[in-house]
């Protein structure tokens, strides 16, 4: 249906495709991801002929894009640029109407074919209650909608989409990625969608191709392009990779980019977490460098996943288990020896509080978040606990973990 081979193309002396190939069978939804600048909009320029290409060839429907006239073009193929301005008091009937320009010329004027036609596309974008507005007097989102209703007026086997949620809120993307899946399966029109949220287009679309560095990097199924590799790898970050169970589709969680400031001294450090007070000080130190060890964290808790995710050594009990003294030892080893300890904001009950056992020796620091003070749910057992630790070994008590700062 829309084939690259080889495609190359630039602006002067620009290179910007090198050597583009793939393909965009019929029925197909498939997502174009890249990070800024890595020309997903050139290509879709050289697909609507306003570009020519330097090297290889596209195919639409079969023909060669270089051999087809304007108007044979626009029967094949939409598009649904980023922005759209006009310079006339256009209304939105008007600019929807459009989309029959490719079937409408001096012998053929426009008929009522065409006007229903465009009504039945105002209808689906939900454009025809506007349809009496001008045009350049819409949001961002309410034009969106209507180029989309010109692409559907234009009846092309295939839409070109690029970034068609970049102005709509989070509402508003969901309904127009569902009219599009809806133009895709029940209309039977191809689409290709550059799209900048990747957990859109594996909700949405069947195939994902990435381009990188003028080529294609990746070409696959959503479950099997987005992986953390694959995915920190493109947008230079940290991140999660999740299954949503809600919508059965792999999803991304960003974290941070990767510019974290490498210590000059890595240390040994030990962080006492369990639930969910961890997971910024577990990432921020390891992406410092420092070796980095936790415990006792409950198995199916966030500290443990970020310990997972980081491949950091940990001691681990089970869900409404009480730490024991197995744990205890293993917890103390891993403690023993380490430059400093780090306490995490997490409540303290009798099923762990034996994690602070054995803090007065260690060796380095000793960090321990304020909170754990208002929340002795021990009978004072706690606080006897620190006063303990306290008689031998000074504790840094801290509101916000600044790794920079203190290590
Ligand atoms: N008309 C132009 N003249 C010269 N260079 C251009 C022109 N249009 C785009 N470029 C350059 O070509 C490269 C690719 O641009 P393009 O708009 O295709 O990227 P993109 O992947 O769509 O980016 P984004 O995700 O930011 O929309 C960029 O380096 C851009 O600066």
């Amino acid at each position: 249906m829309l084939s690259f081979s080889h495609a190359a193309v630039g602006y002067g002396e620009k290179v910007v495709l090198q050597d583009v190939s793939f393909q965009v069978k019929k029925g197909e939804y498939v997502a174009l991801i890249g990070s800024n600048g890595t020309g997903k909009s050139t290509l879709i320029k050289c697909v609507s002929g306003l570009l020519p290409l330097t090297g290889g060839e596209i195919e639409i429907c079969g023909k060669n894009s270089r051999k087809l006239k304007a108007r044979e073009r626009a029967q094949m193929v939409a598009v649904v640029p980023q922005s759209y301005y006009v310079d006339y008091d256009f209304t939105v009937e008007d600019i929807v109407m459009m989309g029959r320009n490719p079937y409408i010329d001096f012998r053929h004027r426009e008929s009522q074919e065409d006007r229903e036609i465009a009504e039945r596309a105002m209808k689906l974008t939900k454009t025809d209650m506007f349809r009496n507005r001008l045009y350049n007097q819409l949001s961002g989102g309410e034009r969106q909608r209507v180029i989309l209703a010109r692409a559907i007026t234009q009846q092309p086997e295939i839409i070109l989409l690029d970034e068609p949620t970049s102005a709509l809120d989070l509402h508003h993307q969901i309904e127009v990625m569902e009219l599009i899946r809806q133009l895709n399966e029940k209309e039977h029109i191809t689409v290709l969608a550059v799209l900048h949220d990747i957990n859109l287009a594996s909700r949405f679309c069947s195939r994902i191709v990435i381009l990188k560095d003028g080529k294609v990097k990746a070409d696959g199924t959503p479950r099997e392009i987005i992986n953390r590799q694959e995915m920190e790898e493109l947008y230079e970050m940290r991140l999660l990779v999740k299954n949503n169970p809600l919508i059965e589709k792999t999803e991304i969680i960003p974290i941070r980019v990767m510019d974290e400031k490498q210590t000059a001294k890595p240390l040994r450090i030990h962080v006492i977490c369990g639930e969910k007070g961890g997971v910024r000080i577990l990432e921020q130190l390891t992406n410092m460098g420092h070796a980095v060890t936790a415990g006792v964290v409950n198995r199916e808790s966030d500290d443990a996943e970020i310990c997972e995710y980081l491949d950091i050594p940990r001691v681990e009990i089970g869900s409404f288990q009480t730490v024991g003294q197995e744990e205890q030892a293993k917890n103390l080893e891993l403690m023993k020896d380490a430059d400093a300890v780090i306490v995490a904001d997490i409540p303290f009950g009798e099923a762990n509080i034996r994690n602070l056992d054995g803090l007065e020796h260690v060796k380095g620091e000793l960090y321990i978040h304020k909170n754990i003070l208002n929340q002795d749910f021990t009978h004072g057992q706690l606080q006897r606990r620190l006063d303990e630790i306290q008689k031998i070994k000074e504790i840094h008590f801290y509101e916000k973990f600044n790794a920079g700062d203190w290590l």
